[in-house]
């Protein structure tokens, strides 16, 4: 046990936050070996702990690739439980960096076995840390479980105490180089590392291996179009291809979508760096086509770091890292478009939308649909990205209204 406990660098210093609501926000607590003075409201203690059997899962490791997968894995499994309510919850040191380790506690009734039978089974692997909580006294303890042959024992126990919320969201820590890629290379590692258990990760390598100097464009403007689904991207690129004699590319490139229904269905770290990679693909088809002709370009960066930064960050807006944060630099070895133009309608007229097209949606739309605070920060994620910062444009007038209005942006911002 002890050294389960070493992998779990300094347990006694880390703070657990649970997601019961995500509008209220995560409620914080830490433990320590021995009782400390609780110095805060105990109450929000007793309304997680004091209801049915509660436990938390921890899966830690040093193979990132296989954290990730495993970690959606316990999830499916623990929300199978019949009679069980699943929360988000994370453990991290605060203000460190990459220190956060995510988690769930689950909640079932006090006659339920179905969950310790579960836990038995999972810890199985030893990257799982799984605990279940008591009261003695007036204190809460989180008692460390372990497998033996009776069943699950109770291996260590730490004391609960209410811990203050830190200065910023705690799903903020790791957004770096697990949800958001910086580099090229940093992206490209996350798909080498999954090359042994995704074997498309190496034909999507081999894809974007190719040497060029992709932060280069040519001498004609290039301009990105941005927004959530059905605000009128393809409608605008199509016209603006046509008014502007223009070349029109994507991100993701054509190349990849063979991949794509594959990556999506992988954890946010492998999904996001297969996202991230394709922007490298369509810069170097930038470069290429800016030499002859003005490019415009659907979807580009801000799309594969807006929604990456929204659905990493739970809850409300205001969660998100704030305007001027690293998360919303651009990477300094992508190609830089000339103009980013972020088409904005009505939450209303979006669903109008959506519905008139009547396609098939992905997960994440229909999320989008369902969850009005994801598509706040989404948009909001998008209007903090700096160098380039995007040009919101107002997409709810008619097509051709939308497209005059962008020409006229362009011209004068373009010098055209
Ligand atoms: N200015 C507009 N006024 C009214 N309807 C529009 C306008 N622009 C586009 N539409 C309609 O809205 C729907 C979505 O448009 P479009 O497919 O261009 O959006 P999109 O942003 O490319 O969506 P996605 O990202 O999901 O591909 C289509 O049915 C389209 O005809
Ligand atoms: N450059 C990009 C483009 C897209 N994404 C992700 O794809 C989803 C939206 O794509 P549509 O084809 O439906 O427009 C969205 O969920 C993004 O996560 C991306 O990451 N980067």
């Amino acid at each position: 046990m002890a050294q389960r406990l070493s992998r779990v660098r300094s347990w006694g210093s880390r703070v657990f936050a649970v997601e019961c609501d995500v509008t209220t926000g995560p409620v914080y607590f830490s433990v320590a070996a021995t009782p400390q003075g609780s110095g805060g409201d105990v109450r929000p203690l007793g309304q997680l702990f004091g209801h049915g059997k509660v436990f938390s899962l921890h899966v830690h490791g040093d193979d990132r690739v296989r954290a990730a997968k495993f970690h959606g894995d316990v999830k499916s499994r623990l929300s199978a439980l019949p009679r069980g309510h699943v929360m988000e919850m994370s453990s991290f040191l605060p203000n460190q960096k990459r220190s956060l380790v995510k988690g769930f506690l689950m909640r079932v009734p006090a006659d339920s076995s179905a969950a310790d039978d579960a836990l038995l089974e999972l810890l199985r692997e030893d990257a799982v840390h799984a605990c279940s909580y008591a009261t003695s006294g007036d204190r809460w303890w989180q008692q460390l479980l372990a497998r033996s042959e009776e069943g699950l024992v109770v291996a260590e126990r730490f004391c609960v105490a209410p811990a203050p919320a830190p200065e910023h969201h705690p799903s903020t820590l790791n957004i770096v180089n697990s949800d958001v890629f910086y580099s090229f290379r940093d992206a490209q590692q996350v798909l080498i590392e999954c090359s042994n258990i995704i074997p498309e990760s190496k034909a999507v390598l081999e894809l974007v291996n190719k040497p060029s100097d992709p932060t280069v464009k040519g001498k004609f403007p290039v301009i990105v179009i941005e927004g959530l689904d059905a605000t009128g991207k393809t409608t605008l690129t199509d016209s603006l291809k046509g008014a502007m004699g223009a070349v029109l590319l994507k991100s993701p490139p054509q190349v990849l979508a063979p991949f794509r229904q594959l990556f999506d269905a992988e954890p946010p770290l492998i999904r996001r760096a297969f996202y991230a990679l394709g922007n490298y693909i369509t810069a170097r088809q930038i470069a290429r086509e800016s030499e002859k002709a003005p490019v415009i370009v659907d979807r580009f960066w801000h799309s594969t770091a807006a929604y990456a930064i929204a659905t990493a960050v739970s809850g409300k807006v205001g969660n998100l890292p704030g305007l001027g944060s690293e998360v919303y630099q651009w990477p300094g070895d992508l190609l830089k478009p000339s103009l980013v133009l972020l088409l904005s309608v009505s939450p209303e007229e979006r669903l109008r939308r959506l519905s008139g097209r009547g396609l098939e949606k992905t997960v994440e739309e229909a999320e989008l649909e369902a969850n009005h605070l994801f598509r706040q920060k989404v948009e909001e994620a998008y209007m903090r990205i700096q160098n380039p910062a995007c040009e919101v444009v107002d997409a709810s007038p008619s097509p051709d209204q939308v497209l005059q209005q962008v020409l006229l942006l362009i011209k004068s911002k373009c010098h055209l």
